[in-house]
């Protein structure tokens, strides 16, 4: 599990040590690991270090500090480093040490940003110094000119790698918010535990892969802002058959989703909760759908029946409703069953206060305004996506439900929290029918976990468990290329796989 802690925590975790004296070793350990990560990447992208071209964006703060004392290793090592300074005054010891070093420095202005710009573009690396945790709203001018550098990831052919120091200038730690230009990296090398704002909204986009650097906080971190399932903690939440198991024991999804309208949704997500493995699915929907369903998934076992009749241990419910009176009905009763139910779309909208935290709604950050709009919290989605972590455990709050907000990195709160995040996704994944297949894998998850509530979060887990598999299965469909809905429940039980033989 991976554990993100706000900038303000983080900032507290490192008070004692500085008030100890320990800050410039502080800075040195946070300096040594960035250097390390940085070389790293310019090893593997020009086979070696000496006759590499850095360019490192310096601002007033510590941040500044760290990147500059980076880049002076970096010289040490043969390559040539050009410092450029986004403030008046720079930490003074940094600058010394890479002018001692041979780095070349000049300051930045408005006038000569075009020239900088060239001057990154034509680099092996840049290096974000300009803000980290002391940060406060976005880029100032003439900083706010650079935000215009594409990452290497994000270009075709040739272009310079950017590591984020610490995190991506003019992210918010705490939240991942943009208030303001800032920069996006291929890396960001983070200190003393990977920052809140790395895992949510626009901060999660920016800040490509993330590697933390051990400087020594951990015995003064309390509580996690967001955490990330990893591997091992997915796996542990798998429940795949055992022998002596027979189909109602290895648990029964009902399933209420597509409409006349829109059947489809109807086959993606039986198809994808089949993949993750259920003792049986309970389809219930209108007789053409049915009839479709029977077609091409004849293990299911189909009716136009209502919720209270079917026997299942969880309900999946709303995907492809539309309004379909009767599919719409089926999401409400199932939301009320006090089972644990994934709730999708057009059903979404019908949730409302006093929800339990087995329910798990599933909407985008579109459906998540509506939601919050229908419970008096006047937002817009431009605010939602703007900072999706406080939306997201807002609507848990008002709803009592677990909320999963599908996103690049997707949140899932649960109600008082926790928050989990996770981005193993492609952004090939946004595509029609993917949300369907998100519900029927999460449906499986659901109906076949015997270990009950358990401890709080327990359902936030096994929806943010959902969305890594989901994620995986669409990086694993898509090798670079566009993604069929269709297509995804069989890259869903090759992920599987991978987990159960692990
Ligand atoms: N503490 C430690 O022990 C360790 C800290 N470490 C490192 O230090 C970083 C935190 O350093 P920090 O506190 O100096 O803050 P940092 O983000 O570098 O800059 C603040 C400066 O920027 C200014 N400023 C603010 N907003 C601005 C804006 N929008 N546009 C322009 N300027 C703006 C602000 O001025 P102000 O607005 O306050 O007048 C102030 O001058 C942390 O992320 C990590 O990298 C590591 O070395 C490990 C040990
Ligand atoms: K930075």
């Amino acid at each position: 599990m991976i554990s993100a802690y706000s900038g303000t925590a983080v900032r507290a975790a490192e008070q004692p040590l500085l008030d100890a004296g320990a800050g410039p070793d502080l800075m040195q350990k946070a300096a040594y690991g960035l250097y390390h990560a940085a070389s790293g990447l310019l090893s593997s992208r020009r086979g070696r270090i000496y006759g590499s071209k850095t360019v490192v964006l310096a601002g007033a703060g510590n941040n500044g500090g760290d990147a500059l004392y980076a880049a002076s290793r970096l010289l040490a090592r043969g390559g040539s480093s050009t410092a450029v300074l986004t403030a008046a005054d720079v930490h003074p010891a940094a600058l010394a040490a890479f002018r001692r070093r041979g780095g070349k420095v000049l300051t930045l202005t408005e006038e000569n940003t075009g020239t900088v710009l060239e001057l990154c573009r034509a680099s092996d690396l840049v290096l974000d110094g300009i803000l980290g945790t002391g940060g406060k709203g976005g880029l100032r001018s003439p900083a706010a000119g650079l935000a215009v550098l594409e990452p290497a990831r994000l270009r075709r052919g040739e272009a310079p790698a950017v590591v984020a120091c610490d995190l991506p200038s003019g992210i918010n730690a705490d939240t991942g918010e943009a208030r303001g230009a800032y920069l996006r990296a291929d890396l960001t090398v983070t200190f003393g535990a990977p920052k809140a704002g790395l895992m949510a909204g626009p901060g999660a986009a920016a800040a490509g892969q993330i590697e933390c650097v051990d400087i020594g906080l951990s015995p003064q971190l309390r509580t996690a802002g967001i955490q990330r399932l990893e591997d091992a903690d997915i796996a542990d939440l798998l429940r795949p058959p055992a022998p002596g198991d027979h189909k109602y024991s290895r648990g029964v999804l009902g399933i209420a989703a597509g409409s006349t309208k829109y059947p489809g949704a109807a086959v993606l997500a039986t198809g994808a909760a089949l993949a993750t493995g259920v003792g049986m699915v309970r389809f219930l929907g209108p007789e053409p759908v049915c009839q479709l369903i029977n077609l091409l998934h004849p293990e299911a076992v189909c009716s136009q029946g209502g919720v209270a009749q079917a026997h299942v241990q969880a309900w999946a419910a709303g995907p492809g409703a539309g309004e379909d009176e009767g599919q719409l009905r089926r999401a409400v009763d199932a939301m009320a069953s006090g089972l644990p139910a994934v709730i999708d779309a057009d059903a979404i909208a019908a949730a409302g206060p006093g929800l339990g935290p087995q329910v798990i709604l599933t909407p985008h950050a579109g459906e998540l305004t509506a939601l919050l709009n229908s419970l008096g919290n006047r937002t817009d989605r431009a605010a939602v996506e703007g900072d999706p972590l406080s939306h997201v455990r807002h609507a848990a709050d008002l709803t009592g439900a677990t909320v999963l907000l599908k996103g690049w990195a997707t949140l899932v709160a649960a109600p008082g929290g926790p928050v989990y995040s996770q981005a193993e996704a492609t952004p090939w994944l946004a595509t029609a029918g993917s949300g369907d297949t998100l519900s029927g894998i999460l449906g499986a998850l659901l109906a076949t976990d015997t270990s009950g509530p358990g401890s709080p979060g327990h359902y936030a887990r096994l929806a943010a468990a959902a969305a890594s598999i989901h994620g995986r299965a669409g990086t694993l469909s898509a090798r670079g290329g566009p993604v069929e809905a269709s297509g995804l429940p069989a890259s869903v039980r090759r992920v599987l796989a991978g987990f159960l033989q692990d």
